[in-house]
């Protein structure tokens, strides 16, 4: 691995003015029962249509009604506990999701009895847009008015800019490709193309994803993917000495289909490129932080079954999930939000053209259709 991949995390542990951190998640279901709620929970006031809603409940069905994520965010926040102890930074770390238990307001409500006031936020998206940035902060002030109604003390939160550039988030996906490589027969691997892979979401939304005006069509979002794809496929060449053709593509489509959402589909871009000769594909999750549903049917499952079809060799490589490196990353922005709260000065970890994320996120950033309050941005009712 080059130099510039190294991790820097530093060596300082103070993380004056925090006294915690929340793992903030999207929850899933954990059995047949639990999986129209969760539904019902992720898609209330969202417009999406009911055949699609049947659809995604089978795919959870498929797996016993159980999505992987909420073990996969226990394996997380023991990695987190473990290295924070390891590193002697004494801050506590607790978990709250947005669409399934531990539902975010019993944690926040925990953590206020608990007596924490000040707490930085993990959301489990390192990238920007509507669904995964503001509306984890959305969620944060609906949780904050409640127990503001309930007549508690409010803590004040703090999101943790975006990581999609940090080294400690590309280092283990560059391993992940190194290893799906491998794994492919030796007459194929050479020519096998890269598909990295996102959550479509719909073009309106990537284009107004980021503060206002700063990036072009597409949006942040867009742009931070094609960063961290060239990222990745760079330190792969200079790992393999081979030059993998590469495409940033799309997956898990929702909404009415009259909507423009992102294109091409994962399932598209095979047959495409299986067509113009591709002797194998390496499918790359760079839009998600662990192998949740998404990835387990809409890449594992639907993709690799259309791969068979046509009969090109596919491996899936893997997400961050729990490794230690992406562990040290959320110590090392932990300690770099701390750092600027207090006013020291701060080195800010980031690879790629773009640069580190902004910490507090300007108003307007990542607008929803409807304006609903949010909190941890410059536009927060909050303090
Ligand atoms: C950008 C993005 C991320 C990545 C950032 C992040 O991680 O936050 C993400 C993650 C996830 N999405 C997930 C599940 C679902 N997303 C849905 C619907 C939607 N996602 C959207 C976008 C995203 N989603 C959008 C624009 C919609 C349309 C409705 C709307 O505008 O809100 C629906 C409804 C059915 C459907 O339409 O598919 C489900 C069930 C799970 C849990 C998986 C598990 O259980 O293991 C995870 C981690
Ligand atoms: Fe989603």
């Amino acid at each position: 691995m080059s130099d510039a991949m190294a991790d820097p995390v530093s060596d300082q542990r103070d993380p004056t003015p925090y006294d915690a951190l929340l793992l903030l998640s999207f929850g899933g279901p954990e059995g047949p029962d639990d999986v129209v709620p969760f539904l019902e929970n992720v898609t209330r006031g969202r417009g999406i249509p009911k055949e699609r809603l049947k659809e995604v409940g089978q795919h959870y069905f498929l797996f016993g009604g159980v999505s992987p994520i909420n073990d996969q965010n226990r394996a997380l926040l023991a990695a987190l506990r473990k290295d924070f102890a390891d590193a002697g930074l004494d801050l506590p770390v607790y978990w709250g999701n947005r669409n399934w238990a531990p539902y975010l307001t019993d944690t926040l409500r925990e953590m206020v009895a608990d007596g924490h006031r000040r707490i930085a936020v993990l959301a489990t998206s390192a990238y920007a847009s509507y669904s995964g940035c503001r509306q984890y902060r959305e969620n944060l002030a609906d949780a904050l008015a409640t127990l503001e109604a309930e007549g508690r003390p409010l803590p004040r939160v703090d999101k943790l800019r975006h990581y999609f550039n940090h080294p400690g988030f590309v280092r283990p996906m560059v391993e992940g490709v190194l290893t799906s490589l491998a794994k492919l027969d030796e007459s194929v691997r050479a020519g096998a193309h890269l598909a990295f892979t996102t959550h479509s979401i719909p073009t309106s939304a990537a284009d107004a994803s980021g503060p206002a005006g700063e990036h072009g069509e597409g949006g942040a979002y867009v742009r931070q993917h094609l960063d961290v794809a060239r990222l990745v496929a760079d330190a792969v060449r200079d790992e393999t000495g081979v030059e993998h053709p590469w495409e940033l593509v799309y997956q898990s489509r929702s909404g009415a289909p009259h909507i423009p959402w992102l294109e091409p589909d994962i399932c598209d871009h095979l047959e495409a490129v299986h067509a113009a000769g591709a002797p194998a594909v390496v499918m790359v999750p760079i839009g998600f932080v662990s192998d949740h549903m998404e990835v387990l049917y809409d890449l594992d499952t639907e993709a690799t079954a259309k791969a068979a079809e046509l009969g090109l060799p596919v491996r899936r490589s893997a997400t961050v999930g729990d490794d230690p490196r992406f562990a040290a990353a959320v110590r090392d922005l932990v300690l770099e939000r701390a750092a600027a709260e207090r006013g020291a000065a701060v080195e800010r970890c980031a690879l790629g053209a773009l640069g580190a994320s902004h910490d507090l996120c300007p108003a307007g950033c990542c607008p929803a259709r409807t304006a609903r309050p949010a909190a941890a941005g410059a536009d927060s009712p909050y303090a």
